[in-house]
């Protein structure tokens, strides 16, 4: 696929996320269903990331909502010749948000003794959304709306952007090349390849129908409260919700 992307800049954000805010648009839950994402591997592979860290309430298939998944099929038609994405996680249970928010902000408390109990919050919703069972008010990936990914080239080695997947710090930021450029600042090579993988993953998701978590290169959404947010939809059409396992539920 010939594009401009890796030469267009990402926008800089303007102001901070805000959880609040990000919460605010009203939910009109359509019941699409969530689907295995895992069964079209020419072009998207799976590496369930917390299943494989087995932390708890994790599951191993890839599940989101039907839309979603159409949406990055559609994607995978902006990739250059042979690469595909890689899912690395897309519907998330409660306790896995939980489990998630909780060692990042022990991690950091260890790390940073001296920060406040406030600080701490803020730092941890950076990296990881506030957990919640409040149907109004559902953690992003709680709703199947979600997906963190990245894009491996025709020989199956992950591009670099720059920081590994889930990285705490601010190199994580898909604007943090963008805004060394913006203050003047030389980039090395690698960090001008770091910056147009950035560029190239942003534009074929954001081509594609996503909105963008702006403090992570890896997270996109659809049809959730980011999504309406973000786009100044006036809805979201996904609220929380959960796989359906007929034998042996392990979300409980
Ligand atoms: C934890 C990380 N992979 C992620 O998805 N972060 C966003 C902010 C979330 O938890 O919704
Ligand atoms: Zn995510």
């Amino acid at each position: 696929m010939d594009n401009n992307f890796k030469k267009t800049p990402i926008p800089i954000p303007k102001a901070p996320w805000d959880w609040v805010k990000s919460h605010e648009p009203i939910i009109t839950e359509t019941h699409e269903p969530l689907i295995n994402a895992e069964f079209f591997p020419e072009k998207i592979l799976s590496s369930p990331e917390y299943y494989i860290q087995q932390l708890p309430g994790s599951i191993l298939p890839i599940m989101m909502r039907k839309s979603v998944y159409l949406k990055i099929v559609e994607a995978t038609k902006l990739l250059p010749d042979g690469y595909k994405f890689v899912l690395l996680d897309s519907w998330r249970s409660n306790e896995t948000q939980l489990s998630l928010f909780n060692s990042l902000k022990e991690q950091l408390r260890a790390d940073n003794p001296k920060l406040s109990e406030a600080e701490l919050l803020t730092r941890t919703r950076t990296t990881v959304a506030p957990p919640s069972s409040d149907p109004l008010k559902p953690s992003p990936h709680n709703t199947g709306g979600s997906v963190d990914l990245t894009i491996v080239n025709q020989f199956g080695i992950p591009l670099e952007f720059g920081t590994p997947f889930d990285d705490c710090t601010k190199k994580a930021r898909a604007t943090y090349y963008e805004e060394k450029l913006e203050a003047d600042e030389k980039l090395t090579d690698l960090e001008i390849l770091y910056m147009e993988n950035r560029r190239l993953l942003y534009h074929i998701m954001t081509n594609s129908g996503f909105t963008h978590y702006f403090d992570e290169w890896w997270h996109f959404d659809y049809g959730n409260q980011n999504w309406a947010w973000v786009s100044g939809h006036d809805k979201a059409i996904y609220g929380p919700t959960k796989p359906v396992f007929v034998w042996n539920d392990p979300i409980g």
